[in-house]
């Protein structure tokens, strides 16, 4: 059904001018007779002149022999003037094999391209233009994203900032590792920088914390120097009863924590490498085979004894608990944020493990039970008249899901469980959390994942945009376009009636998707709404009947389903045409596929609000922008398509096959 080239000059171009081949498209008109020889206009060829010939042509890229129609000379010398322009830097050219070549304004290609890197090792801070998700996930493991909306031209992007907490956490086997990610990335070595990494990784390396075969917490420095100076200054009797050698001293169990926190703000994060609680046992296997990026996260966690693993939403951190919490073999207590995710823990425990269901508790407002396996809220665990959770049985193992919700009178009563292995998850990474030094001393370092792996497995996605360029339906369609103006040429472009074919097709490759088809002429939404079978939200519907379809919309799950009974009235809306009303201040997290068949004139903000409208933080959005080929749409398209390209979002276009 469709092209998917994506590439901007393999549209509608149907002449040949591959360099050398005659000019078909010329020889029809006769202002550009080759006969003539009226070079002029061509020699002078401007960039603002190159602009107006593709206004005319209403497309954003131009073969020669469009420019030389346009200016009304002979190809070949549209061709020499292009080039003089591509020489000056002005306008690209892009060739592809068995296309005709187009040329484009070099500034629209810059904003095409791929993203672009740029590194200040001094301050260390990278920026990077248009990030792939790729990119973004390498960076996102050694630095801090502090800025998406540079203003300064050539450093529009992306700002990361590598700190030293940045470096602590990273999360790999050694600084080799993290070399090797961070030259992957960047566009040259940068000695300085990764000297400074190399420092960093060694500050954190310098301390440890041991059990001592007679059962006692050992904390060790790399040298006496550090003994002495560091840990003397930053650590007191509370912390320390003994100096045991040097190099050692006997660390008060209950101030484990305390330590860790101490000399993490000394700059000196300690390796926890102490024996801990098994817990009772609880009798739990895993039924499910672990992907190979889980079993890595399981090795790594239980070499370890404590971490976060970081992951996508939906990346199996849920599934990998469950494995770690039956490689542990002891009695856990799992924490979360809401009652509605400890019911969906206990349903996971189930499906993936063979726990017998008396065995799993559940302790939040409703109920109760403190059992081998137990899911508590934070809310509930945090009050102190709930103490007894945390002593009544012996676990082995805390594990905080979506660790960047845990409450500070978790993290204190945390500070208590330092005997037991603990276990974050979180789709944040740590550092964007704010309460990375509580999470790194309090529960442990992150856990990173092959992401290679994880982008194969589909596991990694990101808003994406694509613009579609819809074709008329059939020459009458096209002939009554050419033939009106103005608003009347806009009004045609938008309601295009192969747009419905379209709009039915990707509601069909994306069925289990909650889906807004975004319209700007009520007659269409009504055309379409009818098509499809679907309501249709505009300005006219009271406001009690909006109110109601946006909560059946939102309440509703098409999770693993299929978009079924489209428009049967039922309780099931999962798809919603929306006029202009829809696109402000409506609340649809849960929509995740926007098609805007029409409003391309609309505002710039319009635009992205729309596609905002389907980009929540952690989801996977599809937002598809329908444009119909040959018209002012495409040009509309192309100028949203740019300014959102700024923004970092990623976008696509694919031309749809007549
Ligand atoms: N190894 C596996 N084999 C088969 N299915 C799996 C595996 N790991 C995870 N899944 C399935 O993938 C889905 C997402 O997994 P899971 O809930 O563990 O992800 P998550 O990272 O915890 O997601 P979230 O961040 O949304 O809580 C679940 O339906 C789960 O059953």
């Amino acid at each position: 059904m469709t092209d998917d080239s994506g590439d901007p000059a393999a549209g509608d171009a149907s002449d040949s001018d591959t360099g050398d081949a005659p000019d078909s498209a010329a020889g029809n008109d006769s202002r550009a007779d080759p006969d003539s020889q009226d070079n002029d206009a061509a020699e002078e060829l401007s960039l603002d002149r190159f602009h107006e010939a593709l206004e005319a042509e209403e497309r954003p890229v131009a073969t020669a022999s469009e420019v030389a129609r346009r200016l009304g000379t002979t190809q070949a010398a549209a061709r020499d003037a292009l080039a003089a322009l591509v020489d000056r830097g002005d306008v690209d050219r892009l060739d592809v094999e068995s296309d005709p070549i187009v040329f484009y304004p070099t500034d629209w290609g810059r904003l095409a391209t791929r993203e672009r890197v740029v590194a200040f090792p001094s301050r260390r801070e990278i920026v990077v233009d248009r990030p792939t998700q790729f990119t973004r996930a390498r960076l996102s493991q050694f630095a801090h994203l502090v800025d998406t909306t540079g203003t300064e031209p050539g450093t529009r992007g992306y700002l990361y900032r590598i700190r030293q907490e940045d470096v602590w956490a990273a999360p790999f086997e050694d600084a080799d590792g993290l070399i090797a990610s961070l030259r992957s990335v960047l566009p040259r070595r940068f000695d300085h920088l990764e000297d400074w990494i190399r420092d960093q990784w060694r500050r954190a390396h310098r301390f440890r914390l041991y059990t001592h075969e007679d059962g006692y917490v050992v904390l060790q420095a790399a040298s006496e120097s550090l003994m002495g100076n560091v840990a003397d200054q930053h650590l007191d009797d509370d912390h320390l009863r003994a100096p045991i050698s040097e190099t050692e001293a006997w660390v008060n169990e209950d101030a484990v924590a305390a330590v860790k926190r101490a000399l993490y703000d000394a700059g000196y994060p300690v390796e926890d490498d102490r024996d801990l609680d098994v817990g009772d046992p609880v009798d739990i296997d895993l039924t499910t085979d672990l992907r190979s990026y889980q079993e890595t996260w399981v090795e790594t966690f239980l070499d370890a004894r404590s971490g976060v693993y970081v992951g996508p939403p939906g990346s199996g951190k849920t599934v990998a608990a469950i494995a770690t919490i039956a490689a542990i073999g002891g009695e856990t207590l799992i924490l979360v944020p809401s009652r509605e995710l400890a019911g969906q823990w206990r349903e996971e425990l189930l499906e993936h493990s063979t726990v017998d269901p008396a065995d799993i508790g559940l302790y939040h407002g409703g109920q109760k039970e403190i059992r081998p396996v137990t899911i508590a809220t934070y809310q509930i665990a945090g009050m102190d008249r709930h103490r007894a959770l945390f002593d009544s049985r012996k676990w082995g193992l805390i594990c905080f899901d979506e660790a960047h919700h845990i409450t500070a009178p978790i993290f204190s009563r945390s500070a208590e469980l330092q005997a037991k292995h603990r276990l974050g998850l979180s789709a944040t990474p740590v550092r964007e959390t704010g309460s990375e030094e509580e999470i790194y001393t309090l529960i442990g370092r992150p856990i990173g994942a092959d992401w290679d792996e994880l982008f194969e497995a589909g596991f990694v996605q990101e808003p994406e945009v694509e613009i579609r360029y819809v074709p008329w339906r059939d020459e009458m369609a096209r002939n009554e376009y050419a033939s009106a103006d103005g608003r009347e040429r806009r009004r045609l472009a938008a309601e295009n009636p192969a747009k419905i074919e379209e709009i039915r097709y990707l509601l069909a490759a994306h069925r289990d998707k909650k889906a807004l088809v975004f319209i700007e002429y009520l007659d269409q939404g009504e055309a379409i709404a009818d098509a499809l079978g679907v309501p249709f939200i505009s300005g006219e519907t009271p406001h009690h009947e909006r109110a109601e379809l946006f909560r059946r919309f939102r309440e509703e799950g098409t999770e693993g389903g299929e978009r079924e009974g489209i428009g049967a009235d039922g309780d099931d809306v999962d798809t919603l045409v929306v006029s202009r009303v829809g696109d402000e201040g409506i609340d649809l997290p849960n929509a995740e596929l926007a098609i805007v068949a029409s409003g391309l004139g609309g505002s710039r903000r319009q635009g992205s609000q729309r596609a905002g409208r389907t980009m929540r933080p952690t989801g996977s959005a599809l937002v598809y922008v329908l444009a119909t080929r040959g018209s002012s749409e495409e040009e509309f398209a192309q100028r949203q398509m740019r300014h959102l390209a700024r923004k970092g979002i990623r976008v696509r276009e694919t031309n749809v096959a007549e």
